[in-house]
């Protein structure tokens, strides 16, 4: 199921929580929803979800006006950071709940309820623990529960708000992984909410990235990496140094701000055309990567570099890296945004 946001406002007392929001979201598509806090991922979701009323514009589920619809029309399911799983009741039942609250006309019989559950099961790994209470189950496990709940009422749409939010790290990345196979086997249009770049970058299909209420970019994770629309997707995105300079620059506009990521500076020992001349601050090394500071000569601001552990072993060694070497940096990619005049 295709889902179109239209114009979509909501304001929290004067706060424009969701300014004028267009979207398109195909069938079948997993979309990330990314900003920092307070940016109104969660609003968006839901007002998707129908459990918040926009004071204007629309939101259509396969073309048709889903606005005022209630929750339970949608055909929606939620998977939301604090698992909400019944304490009281195994796995199995708790898989098993949205099909035995339906009314008698449209529940499946018993048997294809525990064929369905043990499917489900079987898709999140989890055969095995049927008959565990939530209680007994790692943070990761439920969240995997919740999702085979959620899924269990074969939702057209999937809304996922912060879902490894409260998971470490490790877990987290597991889940990622295991989502994006899941969708791949799936294809429910699901739409999950995100602060953490990398998390939107590796799981979704596309990204929606959001600034106070608004929508600054859409695109493929490659796309808005590569090729971001505005300086906060940009810096968004990963680190970035940021300089300010005049450079040839269409008319009206007379400053530009550039930025190079720390992963495209080449470490030179010679000036060349668009080299920097600067002095080694510090050097960093965590895991396999090493991070190394530079102060510039020209302005003493600070520009950090960053390689792989060995390459920065190489160079240690040929140019002779040591806090105090002077040295020359050459940008491979520089990003420039133009400041209006
Ligand atoms: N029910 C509400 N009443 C008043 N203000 C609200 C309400 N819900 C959200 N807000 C405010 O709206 C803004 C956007 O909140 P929202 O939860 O949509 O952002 P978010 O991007 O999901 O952030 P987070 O990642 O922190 O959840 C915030 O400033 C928040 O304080």
């Amino acid at each position: 199921m295709s889902i179109e946001v239209r114009n979509l406002v909501k304001h929290f007392g004067s706060l424009a929580v969701c300014d004028h929001l267009n979207l398109d979201i195909p069938s079948g598509e997993l979309v990330a929803l990314l900003g920092p806090s307070g940016s109104g991922k969660t609003t968006l979701l839901r007002m998707i979800a129908g459990l918040e009323t926009p004071d204007s514009g629309s939101v259509l589920f396969h073309g048709e006006d889903a606005t005022f619809a209630d929750v339970r029309e949608r055909n929606v399911g939620f998977v939301f950071q604090h698992y909400a799983l019944f304490g009281h009741m195994s796995i199995f039942e708790n898989i098993a709940f949205g099909l035995r609250v339906r009314p008698r006309a449209t529940r499946p019989s018993e048997e294809a309820i525990r064929k369905k559950v043990l499917d489900l099961l079987k898709l999140v790994q989890l055969d095995a623990l049927a008959g565990r209470y939530p209680h007994q189950l790692s943070g990761g496990q439920r969240q995997r529960v919740a999702l085979a709940r959620a899924l269990a009422v074969e939702p057209k749409v999937l809304l996922l708000d912060e879902p490894f939010g409260a998971l470490d790290a490790k877990v987290r990345k597991e889940l990622r992984r295991w989502l994006r196979r899941l969708h791949d086997e799936m294809h429910v249009t699901s739409v999950f909410v995100t602060h953490d770049q990398e998390e939107a970058m590796e799981v979704a299909d596309r990204i929606v990235v959001m600034n106070e209420g608004r929508i600054e970019q859409v695109g493929a994770p490659d796309e808005v990496y590569d090729h971001p629309a505005t300086p906060f997707v940009l810096k968004f995105l990963g680190d970035v140094n940021l300089f300010h300079g005049r450079v040839g620059l269409a008319p009206g506009h007379d400053e530009a701000v550039s930025y190079v990521r720390p992963h495209e500076l080449d470490i030179v020992a010679d000036p060349d055309e668009g080299t920097w001349a600067v002095t080694l601050a510090q050097t960093l090394t965590v895991g396999p990567n090493t991070r190394i500071e530079f102060r510039r000569e020209e302005d003493g601001s600070y520009v950090d570099v960053e390689l792989s552990r060995e390459a920065y072993l190489q160079l240690r060694d040929s140019l002779g890296l040591a806090n105090g070497k002077k040295v020359f940096l050459k940008p491979r990619r520089v990003t420039r945004f133009a400041v209006p005049a």
